[in-house]
């Protein structure tokens, strides 16, 4: 505005903040004195509290920390020097010439070193730029970072969110916060309420083939949890058959079959002592369960009507069987008598979904259904094996009470496999690699988080021994014979 030829400027508002004193800068002199000592008090037990919480959260540095400096004290600095180089130097060589047994030993050093030198360190800034930090009356909220394990091949991380966070909001940042924090992947756990956990993986350790284990005896098999591999963790993979329904889903080449035979070996005492009978189906011409019929009770290798009247027998059985049992007894037992039946159906979809006969396919369908859904207490277990996990294909995924999931091509799949949000808390099926075949993850009912794992690697002379081991042939050779000795040539018993 211009008046009598001088210009006025309106005056920029202030921009500064106004320096704010905390409130108790204000107390009066006296009451400053007498709540002195509380406050003092309060200071020490703060300061207490963190030092207790620095020697929780790195005992093996601060032990060294004080030894060192206690050292130092007694026999100056040459010696401290001295004694630590020698330590530096011997696990260096020890790292270079035993990793193995160098990375299972010394995992209380490498946790204190990553949490110190990773997790600490970038803590505050990864919550910051992942959006996972929250302001309230000019105060910021970070999750609080609590124990760190490193296991070699995944850190775990135990995390207390701020209030009005959800796990959902971790797992949604799951991705960026691997990155953040060097690893491969990472998967988000409820531990409690307010508490999680972050599995932080940095590599497989699923990488290598598992070979069959020695077969067991018969009285070693527990049908409630018997061993088909082994888990990411480094334990056994068990799977319960007892009053279970389990559906593997795999495209072509994800080691569907590995889990089959690893079944059937684990198995095969109980078989061979009569207390389990076998019943498959093969639609592929037995390209897959003609390896080894001799442990089935039965076998059929198309889809056809012969196929349909073995899976309505065995419905019709189911139903005579829960008949039998009732008033009886609530489930069956070795006690019953009668054989524990497993049904193994090796490509699903070939008989309840590709079978052109539409008659056929709804007979199929239909005793699957009964025997998915009635068998659990009177003794019968379905494994079947599918590649295409849809609704169109297998309309009936409910009625299977583990589902595993092999190597698929879709997150898409993955969720129709497993169920909804188990992918979200790390079974990214689709992820697994190509060169690991016989990995899997596999969600069981009633358990809330998804196992990764991988089942043993049956190989040819694996289903020879196996068929050897039914038909009872003990695998003895007997040394040939010289002419000398009149006899004809080698032998086996
Ligand atoms: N557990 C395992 N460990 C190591 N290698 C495996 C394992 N399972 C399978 N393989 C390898 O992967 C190849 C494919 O396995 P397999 O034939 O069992 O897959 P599949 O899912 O049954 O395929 P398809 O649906 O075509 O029958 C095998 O030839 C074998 O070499």
């Amino acid at each position: 505005m211009r008046r009598d030829g001088s210009r006025w400027v309106d005056p920029a508002p202030l921009e500064i903040a106004r320096p704010r004193l905390p409130w108790w800068t204000l107390l009066p002199g006296w009451v400053k004195l007498i709540i002195s000592p509380i406050v003092l008090t309060w200071l020490v037990i703060w300061i207490l509290a963190k030092l207790v919480r620095l020697c929780w959260y790195y005992p093996l540095t601060i032990t060294l920390l004080v030894g060192g400096l206690a050292l130092d004290w007694w026999a100056g600095h040459y010696l401290v020097g001295a004694v630590a180089s020698v330590v530096i130097v011997g696990l260096l060589v020890w790292w270079w010439r035993f990793t193995e047994s160098f990375t299972r030993r010394c995992r209380w050093l490498r946790t204190e070193v990553r949490r110190m030198s990773v997790y600490a360190w970038e803590w505050r800034t990864v919550m910051r730029l992942a959006n996972l930090t929250g302001t309230a009356k000019g105060r910021e909220y970070r999750p609080r970072l609590k124990r760190v394990r490193s296991e070699g091949w995944r850190d775990k991380v135990a995390v207390r969110m701020i209030q009005g966070q959800a796990p959902e909001q971790w797992t949604e940042r799951a991705s960026g916060l691997a990155h953040s924090f060097h690893a491969n992947s990472c998967r988000v756990r409820v531990t409690g309420p307010g508490r999680i956990e972050l599995d932080l993986i940095r590599s497989d350790p699923l990488t290598g083939t598992l070979p069959l284990p020695a077969m067991a005896d018969a009285s070693g098999v527990d049908l409630k949890r018997i061993v088909i591999g082994r888990t990411e963790t480094g334990k056994a993979w068990r799977i319960r058959l007892l009053g279970n329904q389990i559906l593997v889903v795999g495209v072509q080449g994800a080691g569907k079959g590995s889990i089959l035979w690893s079944v059937v070996w684990a198995l095969a005492p109980l078989i061979k002592a009569g207390l389990v009978r076998l019943v498959g189906i093969d639609p592929k011409g037995g390209m897959e369960l003609g390896q080894c019929p001799e442990v089935f009770h039965e076998v059929v290798y198309d889809n056809g009507p012969d196929a349909v009247e073995l899976l309505e027998e065995l419905a019709n059985e189911v139903r005579a069987r829960a008949g039998e049992y009732r008033g009886l007894r609530r489930r069956w037992s070795a006690e019953s008598g009668q054989p524990f039946t497993v049904l193994i159906v090796d490509e699903l979809a070939d008989v309840i979904a590709y079978q052109t006969d539409k008659r056929l396919k709804e007979r199929a369908q239909a005793a699957i259904q009964t025997i998915t859904s009635q068998g659990r207490a009177p003794g019968f277990a379905t494994l079947a094996l599918v590649q295409d996990p849809r609704k169109e294909i297998v309309p009936f995924r409910n009625l299977f009470t583990t589902r595993i999931a092999m190597r698929l091509d879709e997150a898409t799949q993955v969720d129709m496999t497993l169920g909804d949000g188990v992918r979200e808390r790390g079974a990214e099926a689709h992820e697994i690699s190509e060169l690991t075949p016989g990995v899997a993850w596999v969600k069981e009912e009633g358990k809330r988080e998804p196992v990764r794992a991988r089942a043993f690697y049956p190989t040819d002379s694996d289903l020879a021994d196996l068929r050897a081991y039914i038909n009872g042939w003990t695998g003895e050779v007997l040394p040939f014979r010289s002419p000398s000795d009149g006899g004809e040539g080698g032998a086996a018993a």
